[in-house]
C-alpha cells in the first residue's frame, strides 16, 4: 500500500522521557506539550545500530503530521516515524526556535560562549562523534555567527558524515568571512569531489596549490580529481587496483562514473530502457557506476529478533540497510533526490508526483529499492541455501545504482555486469547495432524456467525472450529440469571429499547415473537445437567427474559445453571460467598448445584490460602460463 505523503504544516512537538529500546526500530516514550505520553517508533533510518545518542531522554523534536497506530499483536498505540524528513530535532538551548513553536518550557539554559561549544565540538569530532560535533558547531554559530573558524570546522564535520552540499556552503561562507583561505578552498574542493564534480574539485585544488604551493594534500587530491576526470571522459580505469580494493570487506571504491555509447530511451511495453547510440562491438565498456547507497547484512546486529528473518533471506537485511543508507544519503544531500526519485518505482505509484525539496518519501524509496536494487554477491541460490542449512548466514549486500537501473531484462542479455565492491561495470558481450536495446539478465538463464518466471513476476513482467518462448512451449521442460536438479543434488551428496578406493567407486557411480541423465536430456532436446541450458548443466557436472578420474571425456564434455554456449548464452555461465577449466584439463594432459588457445579465449571473453588483470581474477592460470 502506498500512503500518499501530504504535509499540511501540522507538527507535534514532544520530548523523549524514556530510555530508547533498540530493535529493528527504536522505541521510546515521549511527552507532548499537553503532558500526554505515547510510544514513538523510529523505523528505517537507523544505519549505525550502536548509536542511540540522538534519542536520549531530554531530546526535543517536532513530528510532521504524526500518525498513531495500533501495534500488530496488542492494543498498544504508538506513533510510527518512517522518514527522516518527518522529524525536526530541536536544540534545547535554542530559545528563539522553541518559543516560536510554543515550547519555551523545554528550554535549557546553558553557556552562550561560542568558543566553549567549539571546544566541546572539537572533542566530539576527535572521538569520531561527527553528528554531535556538528550540533555543537551549530550552537557556537548561533552565538557567534561571524566566526569563520566555526564554519570551517562545521564544513569538516559535514564532510565526515557525507553532507557535501552543506560542507561546501560552510567552507565558502568561511572564505567570505576571511577565514583561513587554504583550509576553506581545500574543503570546498573536498566537498565538490564528494558530489562527483571532478572538474570543479580539480579547479579548487589547483587554486590551493597556486596560493599554497607547499600543500602536499592538495597536490594528491588534484591528482585524484584528474584521474576521475579521465575515467569519466575516456573510460580508462585501473581495474587491477579496483580488483584488489574490491577484496576488502564491504569495499567502497573511489572511482568516477562512466557512460559509454548508450542512451536512455522509451522501449515499447517496457517503460524506459537503454539503447546503443552507435554500433558497439563486443567487449566495449558501457557503464561504470558507483552505488548511490549500499547495505551489508553484516552490519545488522546479531542479537536482534529479526535474525531469524535474516536466516531465511540473507538479502533482506542488506536491502533494509540499503534503503536506510539511501535515505541518510538523501537527508545529507537533498540535491541528489531527483535522480533517485526518477527511477522506476512500480506502476502503483504516481511517478510524476512532485516531491518537495528536502522531503524524503520513505515509501517511494522502498519501492524504488524493491525494483532496482542489485546484489553483487556471487553465491548461487543453491550455495546460499547450503550455507544457511549449516547454520551460517552468508554475507550479503544490496546496492542501489542510478544508470544501471535503466537496463531492462532479457534472459539472453547482450550486456554483462561485474562488480568491484560497490562499483558496477557493464560490458557489451556481443556486437550491438545502433538503436538496439541493451539488456542485462536480472536472473541467470541457467535457472529453471519456472524459477525465472516467478522471480521476474516480482518485477511485474513476463520475459518474452527466445529462451522463455522455447521453454514455455517445451513439453519436456519441467521433467528435464527436475531430472537435472536431482542429479545435481546426487552429485553434491556423493562427491567424495577424500581420495580413496571408495572415492573412485563413488565417482564411477556418479558417472553411471550421470550418463543415464545425459542420454535422457539429449533425447528431450531432439527437437530443439538452441539454448539447451540443461544439457550444459549436466555436461559440466559430468566433465568434472571425468576430469577427477583423469579421463579424456572430461575434455570432450568441456569442449561441448563451450560449443553449446553460443553467442547468446555467453553470459549464462562464466565463459572465461569455462575456458580456464578446460585449460586446466589440457594442462593436466600436457597439451600445451591447447592450454594457450583456451587461455587466449578466456582472456578475450573476460573483458580484462591486460594479462596481469586476468591473472588476478583467475589466479590458477598463473601456473599454466609459466
Ligand atoms: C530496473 S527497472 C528497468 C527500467 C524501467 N523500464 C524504467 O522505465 O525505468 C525494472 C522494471 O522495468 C520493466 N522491465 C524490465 N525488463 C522488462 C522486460 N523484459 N519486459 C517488460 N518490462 C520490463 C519492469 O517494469 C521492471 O519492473
Amino acid at each position: 500500500m502506498y500512503v500518499p505523503m501530504t504535509h499540511f504544516g501540522r507538527y507535534l512537538v514532544c520530548q523523549v522521557i524514556g530510555m530508547p529500546i533498540p530493535d529493528v526500530s527504536v522505541q521510546s516514550l515521549i511527552q507532548d506539550l499537553n503532558g500526554d505520553v505515547e510510544i514513538v517508533e523510529f523505523y528505517t533510518f537507523r544505519y549505525n545500530f550502536g548509536d542511540l545518542n540522538w534519542i536520549m531522554p531530554g531530546t526535543i523534536f517536532a513530528v510532521k503530521e504524526p500518525r498513531l497506530q495500533y501495534q500488530i499483536n496488542d492494543k498498544t498505540v504508538s506513533m510510527r516515524i518512517d522518514s527522516p524528513s518527518d522529524v525536526i530535532f530541536v536544540d534545547c538551548t535554542d530559545f528563539e526556535f522553541l518559543n516560536k513553536i510554543g515550547a519555551k518550557q523545554m528550554f535549557v539554559p546553558m553557556s552562550t560562549d561560542a568558543e566553549e561549544w567549539r571546544e566541546m565540538a572539537n572533542d566530539d569530532f576527535k572521538k569520531g562523534n561527527f553528528k554531535s560535533a556538528l550540533n555543537f558547531y551549530n550552537r557556537g554559530i548561533r552565538y557567534s555567527p561571524d566566526l569563520p573558524v566555526l564554519y570551517l570546522n562545521k564544513s569538516l564535520a559535514c564532510l565526515r558524515i557525507g553532507a557535501f552540499y552543506e560542507a561546501y556552503k560552510s567552507a565558502k561562507f568561511a572564505l567570505e568571512k576571511n577565514g583561513d583561505r587554504e583550509k576553506a578552498l581545500f574543503r570546498m574542493g573536498q566537498a565538490v569531489y564528494g558530489m562527483n564534480e571532478w572538474q570543479k574539485a580539480a579547479d579548487h585544488f589547483a587554486e590551493v596549490l597556486k596560493e599554497f604551493p607547499e600543500n602536499f594534500f592538495a597536490l594528491e587530491k588534484l591528482k585524484r580529481a584528474n584521474l576521475r576526470l579521465s575515467e569519466q571522459k575516456d573510460g580508462t580505469y585501473d581495474f587491477k587496483m579496483m580488483f584488489l580494493e574490491s577484496k576488502k570487506k564491504k569495499a567502497e571504491l573511489d572511482v568516477s562514473d562512466y557512460k559509454g555509447p548508450i542512451e536512455i530511451a522509451n522501449i515499447p511495453g517496457k517503460g524506459r530502457g537503454i539503447i546503443a547510440s552507435e554500433d558497439i562491438s563486443m567487449g566495449t565498456l558501457l557503464v561504470v557506476s558507483k552505488a548511490f547507497a549500499s547495505g551489508y547484512n553484516q552490519d545488522f546486529p546479531g542479537n536482534l529478533i529479526s535474525i531469524n528473518l535474516i536466516r531465511k533471506d540473507s538479502g533482506m537485511a542488506a536491502r533494509m540497510l540499503q534503503v536506510t543508507r539511501a535515505m541518510l544519503n538523501l537527508q545529507n544531500n537533498p540535491q541528489k533526490a531527483q535522480e533517485v526519485y526518477n527511477l522506476y518505482s512500480g506502476d502503483d505509484l504516481n511517478q510524476n508526483q512532485e516531491i518537495p525539496f528536502g522531503v524524503i518519501d520513505a515509501a517511494r524509496i522502498q519501492q524504488i529499492s524493491a525494483y532496482n536494487a542489485f546484489s553483487s554477491d556471487n553465491l548461487s541460490s543453491d550455495n546460499k541455501t547450503e550455507l544457511m542449512n549449516s547454520g551460517k548466514v552468508p554475507n550479503d549486500n544490496a546496492h542501489l545504482f542510478i544508470l544501471p537501473s535503466y537496463f531492462n531484462h532479457s534472459c539472453l542479455a547482450n550486456a554483462h555486469r561485474t562488480f568491484y565492491g560497490n562499483i558496477m561495470v557493464i560490458h557489451a558481450n556481443m556486437d550491438i547495432k545502433k538503436g538496439d536495446e541493451i539488456c542485462l539478465a536480472y536472473i541467470s538463464p541457467m535457472e529453471d524456467f519456472s524459477v525465472r518466471k516467478k522471480t521476474l513476476n516480482k518485477w511485474g513482467f513476463t520475459c518474452l525472450c527466445k529462451l522463455c518462448e522455447l521453454d514455455s512451449k517445451d513439453k519436456y521442460c519441467e521433467k528435464r529440469n527436475k531430472m537435472v536438479k536431482e542429479f545435481g543434488e546426487y552429485v553434491r551428496n556423493n562427491f567424495p571429499t577424500t581420495f580413496s578406493p571408495s572415492a573412485i567407486l563413488s565417482l564411477k557411480n556418479i558417472i553411471t547415473e550421470g550418463e543415464k541423465v545425459l542420454k535422457e536430456v539429449r533425447k528431450s532436446y531432439d527437437d530443439r537445437k538452441e539454448f539447451r541450458t540443461k544439457l550444459i548443466d549436466v555436461l559440466i557436472l559430468l566433465s568434472h567427474q571425468y576430469f577427477t578420474l583423469d579421463s579424456p571425456k572430461g575434455i570432450e564434455y568441456g569442449e561441448e559445453v563451450l560449443t553449446l554456449m553460443d553467442n547468446s548464452l555467453n553470459c549464462a555461465k562464466s565463459i572465461p571460467q569455462a575456458y580456464v577449466n578446460l585449460a586446466a584439463c589440457y594442462h593436466a594432459n600436457e597439451k600445451i598448445e591447447k592450454v594457450k588457445e583456451m587461455i587466449e579465449k578466456a582472456f578475450k571473453a573476460s573483458f580484462c584490460t591486460d594479462l596481469d588483470h586476468f591473472k588476478m581474477i583467475f589466479p590458477e592460470t598463473a601456473t599454466f602460463l609459466l
